[in-house]
């Protein structure tokens, strides 16, 4: 079925006998139908399950555009079949098993997807079962439904094992990562579910499920997080010093309140005004890799990295800059969420071998509280004197006062009674002596000195499945085209893109 006008051209992406009529076919007073089911498009990024009836004359035609729709379904290998599904009950509004009941699993059943679904039982369950327990050869995909901390679990957990597979050590700070083989779905059941809403374009679980189902795929850079030369974490979207930092920490105490922890957390870091001094040193990207305040199209910069990257050679050298920040983001992809619809930084790419290094130096409060507001507006947020933002591949930061030791186990932290903090407001404030910690995903990490480098990226993969994609539907189209007997213009033209 080739959509047309709001309909788009997902060719029978869901394909079923109708309910309620064991044979191929429905007769409705000598016209033979059959349904397709088919993605369309909304308003907001989000995708809906549609339903097309198509009436024949015989029943042999019927029979006949059944098995054709069947084949060219069959040739989309890119659709997966089997999933695992990890659900984090406690997640966001601790709706996650409902969403996925009544939203998601009537969708997979449709589209004859099976599904083992796991609910987990603790934190880390999901990432522990990847690791060492879970056959992963019978599956095509992993799905999390669950907030960022879950997409993160399930991230470390595939990483992990992938290296470990292939005799990687991935705590060597130099170490080539293998990228996973398996995708991750991502049902948006949490807080923030920036991953989703970055990757997605909404956090709505049907289209989700629809982009699962239809077997769609992003590329993602993958940074991973060392401490001297132990190996802390990986991150996909923000790694925050200062004020995002401080919000995770203040509202993980707060985790009863739901969502809206975050809220209040925000306010109260923001009263608090914290600063932290320190030196952040980075490896800026090549110029062609583009500027984090470019407005250039995606494709057209990802084509050209993708091309420099295969004959350029690396001519950028470390800069060093010391000061007193407010902020310090690394932002991997957009970080877009409902709060910020554009995100931390609005043109950072999802497998672009870059992330965007945000430093927020000390200003007023009113400056910071003008610069937040940009985040929520179409203002540019990077356009402030005390705002900077470079385009980067590794970075470094080393707060002024080296820290106390920490605990082998991060929670046991260390009571730091000795320390004030460095903000205005500070006998109300979020404690945060001479330190912050890091947002790593939604995740804290208490050590401030951290090395950061893009550790799994893959351009040339991203712009390989774009066309491949492309190829698909154009190859359908035309078998299609074929089927129906056309050798008008639309056959040629297909035709010669598919040569082109
Ligand atoms: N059964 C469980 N019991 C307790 N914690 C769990 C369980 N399963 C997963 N977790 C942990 O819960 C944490 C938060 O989960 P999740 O990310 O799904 O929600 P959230 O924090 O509300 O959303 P967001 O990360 O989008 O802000 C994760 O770090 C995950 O490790
Ligand atoms: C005065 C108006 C203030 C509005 C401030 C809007 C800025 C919101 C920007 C949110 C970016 C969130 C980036 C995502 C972080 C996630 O990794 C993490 C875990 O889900 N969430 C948070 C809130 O740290
Ligand atoms: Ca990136």
């Amino acid at each position: 079925f080739w959509g047309h006008g709001a309909a788009i051209a997902y060719p029978g992406c869901l394909w079923e006998q109708r309910q309620g009529h064991p044979g191929q076919f429905a007769s409705l007073s000598q016209v033979f139908c059959f349904p397709v089911f088919y993605v369309k498009r909304t308003k907001n990024h989000q995708w809906r399950c549609n339903e097309a009836t198509f009436s024949c004359s015989s029943a042999e035609l019927c029979e006949q555009w059944i098995q054709v729709t069947r084949e060219q379904l069959s040739l989309l290998t890119n659709r997966p079949k089997r999933l695992l599904v990890y659900i984090n009950p406690f997640g966001g509004k601790r709706r996650g098993k409902r969403i996925y009941e009544e939203k998601v699993a009537p969708v997979f059943q449709q589209a004859g997807i099976s599904a083992d679904v796991i609910v987990t039982e603790r934190a880390n369950h999901a990432r522990d079962h990847l690791t060492t327990e879970a056959n992963l050869q019978q599956y095509d995909g992993v799905v999390c439904v669950g907030g960022d901390g879950m997409f993160s679990e399930i991230l470390h957990g595939l990483v992990a094992r992938t290296q470990n597979d292939n005799k990687v050590d991935q705590n060597r700070p130099g170490a080539e990562l293998k990228p996973c083989m398996l995708r991750i779905g991502i049902i948006p059941a949490g807080s923030t579910d920036c991953i989703c809403f970055a990757t997605v374009g909404t956090n709505d679980p049907v289209t989700s499920a629809l982009h699962i189902i239809i077997g769609d795929s992003q590329p993602m850079d993958v940074c991973s997080v060392h401490h001297n030369d132990v190996f802390l974490r990986y991150s996909v979207s923000l790694l925050g010093y200062g004020f995002y930092g401080d919000v995770l920490a203040d509202s993980e105490k707060k985790r009863w309140l739901g969502p809206a922890r975050y809220d209040l957390s925000g306010v109260k870091a923001f009263l608090c005004h914290n600063y932290y001094k320190g030196t952040v040193s980075f490896l800026p990207a090549e110029d062609n890799l583009g500027h984090p305040r470019d407005k250039m199209q995606f494709l057209c910069l990802l084509v050209s990295k993708w091309f420099h990257s295969c004959v350029a050679v690396s001519s950028s050298s470390w800069k060093v800059i010391c000061g007193k920040f407010i902020a310090i983001n690394a932002a991997n992809m957009s970080c877009a969420c409902p709060r910020s619809p554009k995100g931390l930084s609005p043109s950072a790419h999802l497998a672009d071998g870059t992330a965007d290094l945000i430093l927020v130096r000390k200003c007023s409060r009113l400056d910071f509280f003008r610069h937040l507001l940009r985040h929520t507006n179409t203002d540019d947020q990077f356009d402030h004197s005390f705002v900077e933002v470079h385009r980067v591949k590794k970075f470094h930061f080393e707060p002024l006062d080296p820290q106390p030791l920490l605990l082998e186990n991060q929670s046991e932290l260390p009571k730091k009674p000795g320390f004030c903090p460095m903000g205005s407001a500070q006998t109300t404030c979020i404690p945060s002596a001479a330190h912050s910690s890091w947002n790593c995903d939604g995740e804290i990490l208490h050590h401030a000195a951290i090395q950061v480098r893009l550790a799994i990226h893959n351009i040339a993969e991203t712009v390989k499945r774009k066309i491949k994609l492309r190829l698909h539907l154009i190859t359908a189209k035309v078998s299609c085209l074929k089927a129906l007997g056309k050798t008008d213009s639309a056959l040629m033209t297909h035709n010669s893109l598919l040569k082109c």
